[in-house]
């Protein structure tokens, strides 16, 4: 059921809880500043007054200079304090959204988050998120001031005289209608903006992410000019809507400050018909033109009302991604058999699109099952399903008799250990990634993996060994080499399922033999599941289960399949092709993953 969007400025409200009193305190100040802000007036108005009525004295006057110097300083001090504590406000509001994406990172499926570019999510979470900042620390002090002064200049100048108040309004009346077709296509013309703006930003992250591939295919130039085009299509939209809107917005900042051409006739009339004093005229005219600056400056909220808009929007989308149901629930397992009853699954979850359809499987405890088949076939789905990256769309996938769906996340994750080809390192050091697969480990047992999964005679050759920061081993390791530190952390974790996704895909001559020893080491006693495109590392499973086109073709041993099964026997002969043609005479590994 597609969820009610919920208002930008109620998103962002809901992230102001643990800053509401500073919030709160800030606009106090603000409001506190803009009184101030007035005792400098009122101090003129009364000097002023003091010289009509010639009763000025050097006490007198000093004593309404100091009353003017003692507003301003209000004024000053106030508008600092409520502009830190907004600042406050803002980084906390930042804080608590990029936290709560992280959160949400975490909860959704992890295929939700799998799915989506590391520059994208880096964009939201950083860059978009940081937008909110500048107007959300500058509105409760500026916004406050630059509304609420017009306001009270507008009253105190209606207290005058109602005419001459009145007389204030004319130039921001007029100036308003320039702003009214200024702002009739706006938001057609900020949505375009921000679709330019996320095409340029798109085309850099594609750009950047994509160099290696872009260096190893000579497409440097191509590459460089589909950037260049989307900088300069960027920059001639941009400017295409200044040039469209500057006469409209010259004419209104042109009318704005005007104000003196209402109040100045109006106000003569005024005094000369004895309405208001010629110190009421005066103080009308310093009133009328401090209503300009705040004015215009509270026009430019507009442009960073939507901006703020537009990045509370892309922070919801990760905000609302969908979040993994967790039972929460421990429940006692006593076998580790997986079974897979009418699997079926498509990744947009509607049945159009079903990559596997009706899958009925049995992997019992302690065995070891291959899946093999076509590119495409639904293998790796498969396998992300057990490890609940994503939730079944029909069907289900029980472990031990229970559906995964009844444990906790947390239990599925002890329960079973996920190998890629994508064997990310984090920025620690190579024992630290290794411990990840147990965190309680001692030193001693994290060797113990590094030496059954074979990573210990390269480690100990870098300089700093194991304390070796993975962030420069990893520009030295192989794939090979990072995917035995992978295969090191998996045997640490000791979970009683071990998947292996195309693990033996950085196997070269030099690597296979290691990597295999490291599964071995990784895999005994285990239900172990392993999708490879090398036939020759699963010819020994006890079922090898044939996939094409999200659907089970055959399943068997090895004999069993190349008796029966045409498609199985076609791919082993072109593998055994492929590999004498390969690796000719290199000696063939029986393997036992
Ligand atoms: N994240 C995804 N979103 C949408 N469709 C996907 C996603 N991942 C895979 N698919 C589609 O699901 C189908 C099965 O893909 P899967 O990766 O499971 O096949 P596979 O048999 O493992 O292929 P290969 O051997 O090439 O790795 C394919 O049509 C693929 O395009």
């Amino acid at each position: 059921m597609k969820q009610q969007k919920e208002h930008w400025v109620k998103t962002l409200f809901s992230f102001a809880g643990p800053c509401k009193g500073k919030m709160t305190l800030s606009v106090l100040c603000a409001i506190l500043s803009v009184v101030g802000g007035f005792v400098p007036f009122w101090a003129v108005y009364e000097i002023l007054l003091l010289f009509i009525n010639r009763t000025a004295t050097l006490n007198n006057i000093m004593l309404w200079c100091l009353v003017g110097v003692g507003g301003y300083l209000i004024r000053v001090i106030c508008f600092g304090i409520s502009t830190i504590l907004a600042h406050i406000s803002a980084y906390t509001i930042l804080e608590g959204i990029r936290l709560k994406i992280a959160n949400r990172l975490m909860r959704a499926p992890l295929g939700e988050v799998m799915g989506r570019r590391i520059g994208y999510l880096k964009n939201i979470i950083m860059d978009k998120v940081e937008d909110l900042e500048p107007p959300l620390a500058h509105m409760i002090p500026e916004l406050t001031s630059n509304l609420l002064l017009p306001i009270a200049i507008f009253i105190w100048m209606l207290a005058i005289d109602w005419r001459l108040g009145l007389a204030v309004l004319i130039a921001p009346v007029l100036a308003m209608i320039p702003m009214f077709f200024l702002m009739r296509n706006y938001n057609s013309q900020y949505a375009a903006y921000m679709e330019a703006n996320n095409h340029v930003n798109n085309v850099i992250i594609e750009y950047v992410e994509g160099i290696e591939v872009v260096k190893a295919f000579n497409q440097s130039t191509s590459s460089y000019e589909k950037f260049v085009g989307a900088v300069k299509s960027f920059k001639d939209f941009t400017l295409a809507w200044f040039k469209s809107t500057w006469k409209t917005m010259n004419l209104m900042m042109a009318i704005m400050p005007t104000t003196l051409l209402g109040v100045l006739p109006i106000g003569l009339l005024l005094a000369q018909s004895g309405s208001i004093t010629p110190a009421e005229l005066a103080m009308g005219i310093i009133l009328s033109l401090s209503i300009v600056g705040p004015l215009m400056k509270a026009t430019t909220f507009i442009n960073e009302a939507k901006s703020m808009e537009y990045a509370v929007e892309a922070a919801n989308e990760l905000l609302n991604l969908p979040v993994l149901p967790d039972s929460g629930k421990i429940v006692p397992i006593r076998h580790t058999d997986i079974v897979l009853q009418n699997v079926s699954f498509s990744y947009d979850g509607t049945g159009q699109n079903e990559v596997l359809h009706d899958i009925s499987l049995k992997m019992p405890q302690g065995s070891f099952t291959a899946l093999v088949g076509p590119s495409g076939g639904g293998k790796s789905t498969v396998a992300r399903l057990i490890a609940r990256f994503w939730d079944v769309t029909g069907g289900s996938i029980s472990i031990g008799g229970t559906n995964i769906k009844e444990l906790s996340i947390r239990q599925l994750s002890e329960l079973v250990s996920f190998v890629t080809q994508d064997n990310f390192l984090f920025n620690c050091s190579l024992k630290e990634n290794i411990r990840l697969g147990n965190p309680n480990a001692t030193d001693e047992e994290v060797y113990a993996a590094a030496k059954a999964a074979c990573c210990d005679d390269f480690i100990v050759r870098l300089e700093k060994g194991y304390d070796t920061p993975a962030g420069d081993a990893g520009k030295r390791l192989s794939g090979g080499e990072k995917q035995r530190i992978a295969i090191a952390r998996a045997i640490l974790k000791n979970a009683p399922i071990v998947i292996l996704d195309e693990a033996t895909a950085f196997t070269d001559p030099q690597n296979e033999d290691k990597i295999q020893k490291s599964i071995m080491a990784l895999s005994k006693g285990k239900t172990l599941l392993v999708i490879a495109h090398r036939l020759s590392t699963i010819q020994n499973a006890d079922q090898i289960v044939v996939l094409k086109k999200g659907q089970i073709v055959d399943c068997g041993k090895q004999e069993e399949l190349l008796e029966r099964c045409p498609l199985y026997t076609d791919m082993w002969q072109a593998h055994i092709g492929a590999k004498n043609w390969s690796v000719g005479e290199k000696k063939e590994v029986g393997v036992n993953v």
